[in-house]
Parts: C-alpha cells; structure tokens; sequence
C-alpha cells in the first residue's frame, strides 16, 4: 500500500488534501448513512437529528469545493480516497496488470436479507475497472459498457476480496474483467469497456 501511496505522489497525487482529520470526517458521515439506512425514528430523535444536520450542513457549505479541488482525486491513503459515494475499500496492489483491492459493502448498501444492492456491486466494479484500465492504459477513461453477473450473495460488513485487470486493448478500447470474492466464493463478476479519452474530450 505504502508503494502505491508513493507512486500516487510522485505523480502529484497530494495525500495532505482536506488534512488529517478528513479520513476520519468520511468515516463518520458513514457511521451517520448505515444508521440512516435503518433508523425509525420517533418524532422527537427526528426534529432533534434535523436540527443538528441543518447545522452542520450550513458549516460544511463554508468549505465546499469545486469537484476537481476534492480531496477525492488524491487522497489515495483513505479508503475509497474518501469518496462517500464508493463502497469503502482499500488498494493493495495497482499496477498496468490490474488491481487488486479490499471492499466491504457497510449497513448503507444494504438491498435486502443482509446483502449488499446490486446496484451498489456495481458501483464498487465499475470505480475499480475504471482503475484497471486507466493504469492500463496509461491515461484517463470512461465506462462505456458494464456487466455485472451476480453469482452468490454478496454479504454486508465483510471484507471482500476484488480483482480487476485489462484484458486488451485495441485502440481506444479497453476491455476489462473483475471478480468479487467472499473468501473462496465467488459473489460476483463482471467485464466492461472503457474508452481512453482524447485530449480534451468532456
Ligand atoms: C480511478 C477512478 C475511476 C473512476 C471510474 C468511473 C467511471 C465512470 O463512472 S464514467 C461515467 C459513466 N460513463 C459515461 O457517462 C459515459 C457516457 N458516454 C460517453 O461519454 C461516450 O459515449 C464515450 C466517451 C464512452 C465514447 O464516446 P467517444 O469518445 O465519442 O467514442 P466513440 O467513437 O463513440 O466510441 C469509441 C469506440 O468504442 C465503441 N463503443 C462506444 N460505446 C460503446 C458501447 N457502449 N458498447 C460497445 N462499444 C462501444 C465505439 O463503437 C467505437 O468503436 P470503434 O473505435 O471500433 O469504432
């Protein structure tokens, strides 16, 4: 992990953004969405939990940026770089081969029965295959077409184990696979295209 961090900053990946406080600001803001996923609340915990969010949104409003100064395109160090939006999960290799990756799916992905939405399996593949052929490929990409085929229940609060790699390139055109284990059992799996933008494509 320390390899990768140090790769990540040669190339000016700043890992101080949003400071020493930030990874544990996003860890809470989770701690807040698995409690939200599955709180009923009484009347009063509502008001009460509203008027303490109201609050706090106003103070965050004082230090929102604009998307490309987040914290989210560097912090490399912080699972999922800090990104609420992602399945947390941790990088423990990376390189133009593919990624291999740690990722648990938390109370807040949850679809029914205790495991994870489908939609949120999703999201973990395609943030992590977008990972594997931008390494790949050496330069920025862009989710084209995803799969995903679900094979067993993917379980919440577990450390799951994600490998995504290239498997070719023609072009502009990388095609890339992913597999989600739950130890030996495989939950689920996935291949997709991403496409290399031009210079200055939006
Ligand atoms: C580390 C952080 C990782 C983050 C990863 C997150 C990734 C994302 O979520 S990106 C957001 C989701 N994706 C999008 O919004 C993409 C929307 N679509 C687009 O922007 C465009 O369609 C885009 C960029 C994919 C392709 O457009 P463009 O650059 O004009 O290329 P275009 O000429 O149409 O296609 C290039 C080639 O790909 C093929 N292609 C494009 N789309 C598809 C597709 N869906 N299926 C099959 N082939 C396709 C084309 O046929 C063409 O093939 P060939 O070169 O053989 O003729």
């Amino acid at each position: 992990m320390s390899e990768l961090i140090n790769a990540r900053e040669e190339r000016g990946a700043d890992i101080s953004r949003g400071g020493p406080y930030y990874g544990e600001l996003i860890e809470q803001v989770r701690g807040l969405m698995d409690r939200a996923r599955l709180v009923s609340p009484t009347d009063e915990l509502a008001l009460d939990a509203i008027g303490i969010l109201k609050q706090l949104n106003d103070k965050l409003d004082a230090a929102v940026v604009n998307e490309w100064s987040t914290p989210t395109w560097t912090r490399f160090d912080l699972p999922a770089r800090g990104n609420i939006t992602l399945p947390p999960f941790m990088i423990d290799h990376a390189d133009s081969s593919g990624v291999d990756a740690r990722l648990t799916f938390r109370n807040y992905h949850l679809g029914g029965n205790n495991a994870a939405h489908g939609g949120q399996v999703a999201v973990g593949f395609d943030d992590l295959l977008g990972m594997a052929a931008a390494m790949h490929a050496g330069s920025i990409t862009r989710t084209a077409s995803l799969t995903v085929d679900y094979r067993s229940v993917t379980p919440l609060n577990t450390e799951l184990k994600v490998r995504a790699w290239a498997e070719r390139q023609e072009g502009r055109k990388v095609f890339v696979r992913a597999t989600l284990h739950d130890g030996d059992r495989l939950c689920a799996e996935a291949h997709g295209l991403f496409i290399v933008l031009k210079p200055g494509q939006a």
